[in-house]
Parts: structure tokens; C-alpha cells; sequence
């Protein structure tokens, strides 16, 4: 694939000193020998089945036959929920009546404490029954339609061999290993107006499993940054007068840099970037560009031309046009991608995000559908940025393309999406996929 180099080219390891030069990787073969990637088990389903065996004593009162009916129901509900993906996308017109479901998770919790209160005082207090028996139809009231958002659960990639790739990327565990060697991301951005975007970003990358995980961003930013949470190091390097000089040291420790997330798009700011990827450049480092990196991009794209080693930019539509300069939102992008990577050459993949993704590379393009809700919040972007940041690192130690880590990147995003819908529906925001991406990883990328 263009743009892919060896890992001795690439440099991946990019410590200069002992103290953070991580041990050779294992070998790709090794790995796939311990690797097996089965279909998702449906433990959860068990679980939640198991918890439906559960009935209230018989009675002969009638409000607490009505309960148990409710509760019968809203246990065949929550276990469907997790069931019926494939049937939905095999039976699209069923939705209507077939996918209603409860808001699972509180109407469960809350119809388990009616039980127990009924199994308690039900013989004392028939009007707590009753109650109760409103309270269950209440909130029978308040489910909503699991409409065609969710029809298809699964993501679809038009080429397949991404998808055993991408099972082999996760590293084994090992209590030989160091700090650092699942990866050492470094996201540059945030700006006083974008604090979250930057922050998305790196705690992404540090729970899909990278070990260390840097934001150099500005001076008032940072406090902010590091407010949301003490596993990232912050670094109030980027509105410095001496930015470059600061920032070299730490940039020898990194696997991967993404440069934009939330960084704003001030003159000042852009040169900034530009230095910084002129730093990157001489140090043979993985890039990934996002959001205003993009926009820099856009306005100089030969900062990146025959740049020494991979780059994945990451543009949505909008960005997309902005790249290519072009400001016809359709048409094929890989045609209208070509005169762009034909400038910058071999080095640089374009990650097109979209309800369909692309990985487009000189005239050839990779499609991804499926999975996600309809529910698009704001730094889902990001997520998947500070996710692929991860992925590429590992990409690269095993010498597997680009396009594996934009695989990975997308699916785990999409998942978390559809996942994350399935507990908040039209309130799901990026911190909830967030929470999603232990059990997505486990699914999905975990060695088994
Ligand atoms: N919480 C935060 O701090 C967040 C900050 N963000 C930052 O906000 C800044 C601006 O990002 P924007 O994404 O708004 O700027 P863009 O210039 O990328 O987007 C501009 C417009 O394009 C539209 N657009 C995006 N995808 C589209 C599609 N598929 N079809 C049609 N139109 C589409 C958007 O609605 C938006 O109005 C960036 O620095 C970004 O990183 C965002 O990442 C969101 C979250
Ligand atoms: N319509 C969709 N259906 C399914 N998944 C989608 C859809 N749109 C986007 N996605 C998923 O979300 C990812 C991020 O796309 P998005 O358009 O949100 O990026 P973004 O504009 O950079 O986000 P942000 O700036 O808010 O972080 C895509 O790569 C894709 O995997």
C-alpha cells in the first residue's frame, strides 16, 4: 500500500535516549500465532436472560398479576435489544412494532426495586401495589422506538482483509514490558474557545491501550485540560515564544503525533503547526492531521510533500473539500482526492469521515458502513482520532498499513456509537462512547 514503510524507516520506537527506546516489537507471525479472533460472545444476553428467570411469587391479587405481566415484557425487551441487530438488518420493515424498547437500563433498575419492594409488603400493603403497578406502566410509557438507525449494528468494510488485520494489532500483555511501549501518543491542539476536542482525543487513545498519552496545547488551556483529568500530561508548550524548542524534547518520546484537534486557526497558531510538522518531519514521525491541522493543510499542502513517513488526514466532508480544494461536496472522493495526493505523495492516507468512511489512498479507496445510530454528537471526531493514534502505533511496529489503524479506528468508533445509543439514545454524548470502548476493544480487538 502507498505510503507504508518499513519499520526501520519509519522509527517508529523515535527515542533518542535508552531511558524511552522501547524493546523491538514481537513479530507479526508470533503474534497471529497467539491470536484468535472469535464472533462476540453473547455473555451479556445470558446475563440479562438469567436475571429474567426471575419471577415474583404467585398471587392471586390482580394488580400484582399486572406487574408481573410488565415485567415479563420489559425483561423480553432487554433481552431482544441485544438479540435482534442482525434480524434488523434482515427484517427492515418489522422496526414498527418489533423494536420498541424500554429505556433498558433504568427501567430495569427501577422495575427490579418495585419488585422488591412488592415481594416484601405485598401481603401488608395492597396500595403499594397498585402504585407500583402504575409506576411499571409509566415507564412502559416512556420507551422509545429503536427506529432504522439501528438497522445495521455491523460495519461493513469493502475490503476485508482489514478486519484479520486489525485483530492482530492489540500487543500481548507482558510483565516484561514498560511504560510506554504499548505507545506514547502526543495530541497537539486546544485553544481557549476548544478544550474538549484535545481531551477526547488523548484519554481515546490511552483506553483503547496506549500507556502514555500527552496534550501540548496553550498556556490557559492546559489547567482546563488537566481539570478533566489527571491520567493525561499537559503541556502549556504550544502559544510559548520558545514552543519549538520546548516541544523537541518530548516529541523524541512519541510513537504518533496528532496535530489539530480543538488547536483554533489564528495565523500565529499556523505557524506554529507548520514548525511543528517541520520538527515531526525531521524525525521521521507518524502523523495524523485533524479538524484545524486540516484547515492549515489545506492552505499549504506542500508541508507534507514526500513527508518521510506515514500521515493519516482525517477530514470530515466539509474538511474533505477544504483539502482538496474543491467545493463540490459530492462526486467520488478518490477521483477528487488525486491531484492532492499526487502533490503531497506516497506518504499520506486520507481517512474520509462520513456516514460512509473511505481510506483513500492515490486512486484506490477502502469503504466503511454500518454501525454507529443517527446520534451524532460533537468529538466523535476527536475519539476517533485519539483512537487511530493508538492503532497506528501498533500498525506500524507489526508493519501493517496505514489503513488497518483507520479500520480499527472506525469500527471501534462506530461501535461505541451504537453501543453507547443503545443506553442514552438521543442523549448520548462522546464521553458515553467513550465509556463504551473497554467492551468494543474486548469484542472486537482483544486477543483471545
Ligand atoms: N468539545 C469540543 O471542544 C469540540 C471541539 N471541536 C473543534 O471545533 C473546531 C471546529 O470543528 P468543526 O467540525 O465545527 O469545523 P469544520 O470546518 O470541520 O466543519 C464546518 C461545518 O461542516 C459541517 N459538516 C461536518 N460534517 C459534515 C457532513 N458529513 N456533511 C455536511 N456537512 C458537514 C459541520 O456541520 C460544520 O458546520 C475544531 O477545532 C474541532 O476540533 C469539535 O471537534 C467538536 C467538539
Ligand atoms: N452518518 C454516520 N453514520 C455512522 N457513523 C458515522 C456517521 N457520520 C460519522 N460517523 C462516524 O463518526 C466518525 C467521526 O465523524 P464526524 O463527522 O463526527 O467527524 P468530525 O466532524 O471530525 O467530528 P468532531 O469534530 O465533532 O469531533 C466517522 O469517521 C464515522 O466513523
Amino acid at each position: 500500500m502507498a505510503g507504508v514503510r518499513n519499520s526501520e524507516e519509519i522509527d517508529i520506537n523515535g527515542a533518542s535516549d535508552d531511558v524511552f527506546s522501547p524493546k523491538p516489537p514481537e513479530s507479526t507471525e508470533e503474534c497471529q500465532e497467539s491470536c484468535t479472533f472469535e464472533a462476540p460472545d453473547d455473555s451479556e444476553v445470558q446475563e440479562r436472560k438469567l436475571a429474567g428467570e426471575t419471577q415474583l411469587p404467585s398471587t392471586n391479587d390482580t394488580a400484582q398479576n399486572e406487574i408481573n405481566e410488565e415485567l415479563d415484557d420489559s425483561k423480553e425487551y432487554n433481552t431482544e435489544e441485544f438479540e435482534n441487530a442482525e434480524m434488523l438488518a434482515k427484517n427492515p420493515d418489522d422496526d414498527e412494532d418489533l423494536y420498541m424498547y424500554e429505556e433498558n437500563a433504568n427501567y430495569e433498575e427501577e422495575v427490579q426495586q418495585v419488585e422488591h419492594e412488592e415481594c416484601d409488603d405485598n401481603r401488608e400493603d395492597r396500595s403499594r401495589t397498585s402504585n407500583a403497578s402504575q409506576l411499571a406502566r409509566n415507564l412502559k410509557k416512556r420507551s422509545i422506538k429503536w427506529n432504522s438507525h439501528l438497522r445495521s449494528m455491523s460495519v461493513q468494510v469493502s475490503d476485508s482483509s482489514l478486519i484479520e488485520k486489525a485483530k492482530t494489532l492489540a500487543p500481548l500483555f507482558s510483565s516484561g514490558k514498560h511504560k510506554g511501549q504499548a505507545g506514547r501518543i502526543g495530541v497537539f491542539g486546544g485553544s481557549i474557545e476548544f478544550t474538549g476536542a484535545p481531551y477526547f482525543s488523548s484519554i481515546t487513545a490511552l483506553k483503547v491501550g496506549a500507556d502514555l498519552s500527552y496534550v501540548f496545547t496553550i498556556k490557559d488551556a492546559a489547567v482546563v485540560i488537566k481539570s478533566y483529568s489527571p491520567e493525561l500530561m499537559v503541556l502549556p508548550f504550544l502559544d510559548d515564544p520558545d514552543a519549538i524548542n520546548k516541544i523537541k524534547p518530548w516529541l523524541d518520546r512519541l510513537h504518533v503525533a496528532l496535530l489539530g484537534p480543538g488547536m483554533g486557526r489564528a495565523d500565529s497558531t499556523k505557524q506554529t503547526f507548520e514548525a511543528i510538522i517541520c520538527l515531526c518531519r525531521s524525525k521521521n514521525k507518524p502523523l495524523i492531521i485533524d479538524a484545524d491541522g486540516l484547515f492549515f493543510v489545506a492552505q499549504n499542502p506542500d508541508i507534507l510533500k514526500d513527508y518521510p513517513a506515514p500521515v493519516i488526514l482525517t477530514p470530515n466532508k466539509a474538511e474533505f473539500a477544504r483539502i482538496v480544494g474543491d467545493s463540490n461536496l459530492e462526486g467520488p472522493k478518490v477521483e477528487r482526492a488525486k491531484p492532492f495526493l499526487e502533490k503531497t505523495g506516497p506518504s499520506v492516507t486520507i481517512f474520509c469521515k462520513d456516514a460512509e468512511d473511505e481510506i483513500i489512498t492515490l486512486g484506490n479507496t477502502i469503504k466503511l458502513t454500518g454501525g454507529g445510530s443517527g446520534r451524532r454528537c460533537g468529538g466523535q471526531g476527536d475519539m476517533l482520532g485519539g483512537a487511530m493514534s493508538t492503532f497506528l502505533t501498533w500498525a506500524l511496529e507489526k508493519n501493517l498499513p496505514p489503513a488497518v489503524a483507520c479500520f480499527a479506528a472506525s469500527k471501534l468508533t462506530r461501535d461505541c456509537n451504537a453501543q453507547g445509543f443503545v443506553k442514552h439514545g438521543r442523549s448520548l454524548v462522546v464521553t458515553d462512547m467513550i465509556q463504551e470502548i473497554h467492551s468494543v476493544f474486548q469484542e472486537n480487538f482483544e486477543l483471545k
